[in-house]
């Protein structure tokens, strides 16, 4: 299991300078290796906090043509409206950098399965498994999990992350790759997302977070005084948490050196 580390930030704006840097060293060393690389993209403050990416340098120094996009969950609405995670990413940053419109794989939004949710779930785990034997995507050793090379994760202030809540049953599942809720507390009630054992398979695994609401899960979580979603994040290479000071305010002192 990878060591859980944590980097804090006096602003989000300098959050979001390293957040910028360390995905674009990520991105040179895939595309490198692989030929491509595949990003996670949550919803939530996430997509605002990639700014620094449609910027000087790495506008033009990226090779966006390699990156293939997924996300880890998604309301059951339609892709263009305001609480959709794939118009809050396309708006937000794809919108905005050249990466082929054919490596971009929104979530199936239910609503061709006429709002099911269980249903689109299954479409987008087989929607992975395509791009599993397309060789986009690799399996996690021995255990046939997607293997993504960088998923981009926050989480909120009940210390949820993806559409996996504290106390709710889809944070146990084993086998399934995407699963779906239909009464998420955090509106709206009908979702689909990743499962724990996908999400941790991940090479690299980013929970970024900066706001003083988070502050008390962030601490619970990375302290695992309380068994929430957001504290089980591990990954195979690294995880990091990228946190802001309000954030990063309840974490045991001498935890939270300013970088
Ligand atoms: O659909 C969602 O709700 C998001 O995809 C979820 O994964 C998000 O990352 C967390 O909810 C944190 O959201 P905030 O950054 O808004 O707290």
């Amino acid at each position: 299991m990878a060591p859980v580390k944590r980097r804090v930030f006096k602003t989000n704006n300098e959050m979001a300078v390293e957040l910028a840097k360390y995905t674009a060293d990520l991105s040179s060393k895939f595309c490198k290796e692989r030929g491509v690389f595949t990003v996670v993209l949550s919803g939530g403050d996430l997509i605002a906090w990639l700014w620094k990416l449609l910027e000087a340098p790495y506008i033009d120094s990226i090779e966006w043509s390699k990156w293939h996009i997924f996300w880890v969950d998604e309301r059951v609405c339609a892709w263009d409206h305001a609480d959709s995670n794939y118009k809050l990413a396309y708006d937000g940053f794809l919108s905005k950098v050249p990466i082929p419109a054919e490596n971009i794989y929104a979530i199936d939004n239910g609503l061709g399965a006429e709002g099911n949710a269980e249903l689109a779930a299954e479409r987008y785990e087989e929607c992975l498994k395509q791009k599993v034997n397309q060789n986009i995507i690799r399996t996690y050793k021995s255990s046939g999990f997607p293997q993504f090379d960088l998923q981009l994760l926050g989480m909120g202030p009940d210390g949820h992350m993806a559409s996996l809540f504290p106390g709710h049953a889809q944070i146990n599942e084993k086998v399934k790759w995407v699963t779906s809720i239909t009464d998420s507390p955090k509106p709206p009630s009908k979702r689909i997302t990743f499962t724990l054992p996908v999400i941790n398979c991940a090479s690299y695994n980013v929970m970024a977070v900066c706001d003083k609401e988070q502050a008390d899960s962030a601490a619970a979580a990375l302290n695992h005084t309380k068994d929430l979603p957001a504290g089980r994040l591990t990954a195979d290479v690294e995880v990091v948490w990228f946190l802001d000071q309000a954030a990063a305010s309840k974490l045991p002192h001498g935890w939270c050196s300013i970088l």
